[in-house]
């Protein structure tokens, strides 16, 4: 270990299986490609993952280059507050800021939630996630999921009326929340969300792509819908008050828990609900994001649960319940 009293920057990628595969609109994944920073000063070290997503333009290997980039400024005394606006919001700058907030943690000798003045978070109940597939394989996967207080249904076009009512026959007390991924229309916008309703979905996340979404705004909602692809930090919240109940706030779209926590305040004051997300991640993505908890009615922090295996130190899972890091682990 190093004893530079000087920040020295390490990052790399790493790669975690997935139990079996994981299906959205977009198509399947079958491992976490995850990027983590480590930046060590005085004998401590702090660390901080992201998941970089082709969707915004990032690869696993541009992101990396991105936080090696950023050694020389680290070096020169480069703050996690002068970080903000050192590089734009996204994966990159996740995994730098919270390995910049482990780090200020582990000087301190303050747990996270303290150091940054934010309420204690407890154990939650959290979504999990069931993959895009046909009615009858999702109806499968959802009675295995059934004893789940939770569920994130993944939707994809056509054929969702059917896979939605499959699914709440599968699990009729569970609460469903759906997430198209962009992948309804205009023209199917409203059959969609009364097939929803109907079966008694709570929330629909992103059902028309980013920045064709307008037809939100026109149409009654029958029920809450919420921002994902549409909403990356505090800039892109205000012009979609018309359109979305709600917001998906994950630190790979903000750049960080920083600008999650600033985030997080600025949805609740314009009356937005709060959901915090994920991507398919370890532990270590999920520990800084459960901060974010205490204002969030949805918890949809299941990556761990996903994978064929998490880091050391990870996430306790009970059933769904997760509870707050443990020191060994983050923050
Ligand atoms: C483990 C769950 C999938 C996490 C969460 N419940 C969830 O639904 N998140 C999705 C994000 C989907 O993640 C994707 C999609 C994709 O097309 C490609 C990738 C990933 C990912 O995590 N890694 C690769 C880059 C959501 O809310 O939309
Ligand atoms: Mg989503």
């Amino acid at each position: 270990m190093t004893s530079s009293k000087v920040p020295v920057l390490a990052a790399r990628i790493e790669r975690f299986p997935i139990a079996g595969s994981f299906t959205i609109s977009r198509g399947a994944k079958t491992e976490a490609v995850t990027v983590v920073a480590e930046v060590s000063q005085n004998g401590l070290i702090g660390r901080g993952e992201c998941v970089p997503y082709p969707r915004y333009g990032e690869t696993p290997e541009a992101t990396l280059a991105a936080i090696q980039a950023m050694q020389a400024a680290l070096a020169g005394g480069l703050t996690r507050q002068a970080l903000q606006a050192a590089m734009p919001p996204g994966a990159a700058r996740n995994a730098l800021d919270c390995a910049l907030i482990d780090l200020e943690a582990r000087a301190s000798g303050l747990r996270a939630w303290n150091l940054l003045d934010r309420p204690v978070p407890g154990e939650r109940t959290t979504a999990y996630t069931i993959s895009l597939g046909t009615p009858g394989a999702m109806a499968a996967a959802t009675a295995r999921a059934a004893h789940r207080p939770l569920l994130k249904i993944k939707l994809g076009g056509d054929g969702d009326p059917e896979r939605i009512a499959a699914v709440r026959k599968a699990a009729s007390e569970s609460e469903l929340i759906v997430d198209a991924n962009e992948a309804w229309t205009e023209a199917n916008l409203e059959a969609n969300l009364a097939a929803c309703a109907a079966v008694g979905v709570t929330l629909v996340e992103q059902p028309l792509p980013a920045g064709k979404d307008d037809a939100l705004a026109r149409i009654k909602r029958p029920l809450a819908v919420c921002a994902d692809e549409s909403v990356h930090d505090r800039n892109s919240l205000a012009p979609l008050r018309a359109r979305y109940d709600a917001v998906n706030i994950k630190l790979d779209k903000t750049g960080g828990l920083t600008e999650a926590l600033a985030m997080a305040d600025a949805a609740q004051a314009l009356g937005f609900e709060i959901m915090i997300g994920c991507m398919v991640a370890t532990s270590l993505s999920m520990a800084p994001a459960m901060l974010v908890t205490p204002q969030a009615r949805f918890v949809d922090l299941d990556g761990p649960l996903l994978l064929a295996r998490d880091r050391d130190h990870g996430l306790r899972y009970d059933e769904s319940l997760v509870y707050p890091p443990d020191a060994s682990l983050w923050g």
